[in-house]
């Protein structure tokens, strides 16, 4: 479960607030969609609700504890705009090691389902700085899922992804959520709701969430 209790945010006292009393939980397969403009505040919530901004008042729990805490921070999957590939490394490398970090046994990129359905295994021994930015970001997807977090936070899913990528993502968020993950998502479109039956859709609004029906 992830909670945001009247969260505010701004980041420095010359410039408004950009979040203004913000509270959310999305429990065990629930499904949150925030939609509203460029600039509106969205990737700050996500970014405070898995303890990489602070609030400036407020706080958050991620399975009840704060998302600072070490063993917080494995409850959640991640995927802001940024990829947390290592160019370097081919993407089996650089799942083995995500895997070795969350202490996942036995991980296998082959029999990971995940890889599967975003059709990633044709490019398992590309190195991850050769991908193209939509196939780098089925990567990350792969990577923030592979140690079974029991919640999901990810910034515009479907932004740089093309239409059987995108329709396979819908189907593996649907997925999660049946089987009780946690999903937190964004998007600068409204109509992105129509991909995510299931998910609650909130709009920011001069930094407040207002529930879209
Ligand atoms: N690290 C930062 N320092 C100062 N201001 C920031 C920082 N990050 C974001 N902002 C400001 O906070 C506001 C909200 O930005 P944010 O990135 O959260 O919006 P967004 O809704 O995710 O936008 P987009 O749809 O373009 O990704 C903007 O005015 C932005 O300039």
């Amino acid at each position: 479960m992830l909670e945001a209790i009247d969260v505010w945010k701004r980041y420095d006292w010359s410039r408004g607030w950009v979040l203004r009393g913000v509270n959310l939980c999305a429990g065990a397969g629930g499904g949150v969609l925030i939609v509203g403009p460029n600039g509106s505040g969205k990737t700050t919530l996500l970014r405070i609700l898995v303890g990489l901004t602070r609030p400036s008042r407020g706080r958050v729990l991620v399975e009840g504890q704060p998302p600072s805490l070490p063993g917080a921070r494995r409850f959640v999957g991640v995927v802001l705009h940024h990829s947390l590939l290592y160019d370097e490394l081919t993407v089996r490398e650089n799942l083995e090691y995500y895997a070795r970090l969350y202490g996942v046994e036995g991980y296998e990129p082959e029999g990971d389902e995940v890889v599967e359905v975003l059709g990633l295994h044709r490019y398992l021994d590309t190195r991850a700085g050769e991908l193209s930015f939509g196939w780098k970001k089925r990567a990350n997807i792969a990577r923030a899922l592979l140690h079974r977090p029991r919640a999901l936070v990810i910034d515009e899913p479907f932004t740089g992804l093309d239409d059987e990528a995108s329709e396979s993502l819908s189907s593996l968020l649907e997925s999660l959520l049946r089987r009780g993950v946690a999903v937190v998502a964004t998007s600068p479109q409204r109509g992105v709701a129509d991909a995510l039956p299931g998910f609650r859709v909130y709009r920011i609004e001069s930094g407040r969430l207002v529930p879209v029906e």
